[in-house]
């Protein structure tokens, strides 16, 4: 696909940050050979997902969609986190594909499952993953893969463009706006608003964000303080000071209940329809 072909495609879509980092959209790559670049390179993604409480129930799709769409024919090292361990299904993964269970500690609350990632994906990659892949991912398990994953979303620092709010403007983002929290942001701060269901880069990277956030959850938990959105509060924050160096548009992370729109060609990634009341250990 050559230069001029890709401008065609994107009509009236952002495909580059004022940073110059891309904005990975449908049209603006080609997937084989993205792919065939970084085949040469014999790369390993590490993928990892939490599932406590009946959130096990999610990772039978999560992981039967990941085998079809996500870096088919790359070595991927998944970890799940789980409380129980018993309820992991048994799925036929792919040539070079691994999993991994770690069993953590169950808890009542949901807010701290969300935030407790932070810090468990520092320690995998502080005791392992260093050695053991290149790229890591962290992502939501309430989820599904509907299209092609791909080397395309492989770069140093990436976050993804949270679906419900690509078109909104800063002042409307759902920044935590108290002062006293370490994931504050002021209203003139910002670029987008990042999900916090996806999270990647290379491995140093990854673990320089997972480290700083666990630090500012523990000094915000000192002060008896919980982010708007827990950690994808202090996610946003970190992409401020440490912008990524590639964006994943919102096909890679879209919401099934929400009505497809002209911008979004491909679905690759959503999250599915679930019963927060149903699924969640407390309101
Ligand atoms: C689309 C998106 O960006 N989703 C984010 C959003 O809400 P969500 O509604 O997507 O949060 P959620 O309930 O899916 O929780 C996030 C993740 O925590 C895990 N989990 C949660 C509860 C539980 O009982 N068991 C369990 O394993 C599981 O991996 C789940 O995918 O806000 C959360 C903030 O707290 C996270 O930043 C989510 O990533
Ligand atoms: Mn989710």
């Amino acid at each position: 696909m050559g230069y001029t072909s890709t401008w065609e495609k994107t009509g009236g879509i952002v495909t580059l940050t004022p940073w110059l980092a891309p904005i990975v959209w449908e049209g603006t790559f080609d997937p084989q050979l993205i792919d065939s670049i970084y085949k040469q390179q014999n790369i390993t993604i590490a993928t990892t997902v939490f599932a406590l409480g009946k959130y096990t129930q999610f990772l039978k799709n999560f992981l039967e969609s990941a085998e079809q769409q996500y870096f088919v024919g790359f070595c991927v090292r998944y970890y799940i986190f789980t409380d129980k361990p018993e309820e992991i299904p048994v799925v036929k993964l792919g040539n070079e594909r691994y999993l991994t269970v770690i069993k953590v500690p169950s808890s009542n609350r949901w807010q701290e499952i969300t935030l407790r990632r932070m810090e468990k994906l520092e320690k995998l990659i502080e005791g392992l993953l260093a050695n053991e892949a290149d790229y890591v991912f962290s992502l939501d398990v309430d989820t599904k893969f509907y299209g092609h994953w791909g080397a395309e979303s492989l770069g140093r620092l990436v976050g993804v463009i949270h679906p419900g709010y690509y078109q909104t403007s800063r002042n409307q983002f759902p920044y935590e706006r108290r002062p006293e929290s370490q994931a504050f942001v002021p209203l003139e701060e910002g670029d987008y608003y990042y999900g916090g269901a996806v999270i990647g880069g290379l491995v140093r990277d990854v673990l320089q964000l997972a480290k700083t956030c666990r630090k500012q959850l523990e000094a915000d938990a000192a002060k008896s303080i919980e982010a708007v959105w827990q950690e994808e509060s202090h996610l946003n924050k970190y992409f401020i000071y440490n912008k990524p160096s590639k964006l994943l548009s919102p096909e890679y992370l879209w919401q099934d209940f929400k009505a497809k729109t002209n911008e979004v060609k491909v679905i690759r990634f959503s999250q599915v329809i679930k019963n927060y009341a149903a699924v969640r250990p407390n309101p």
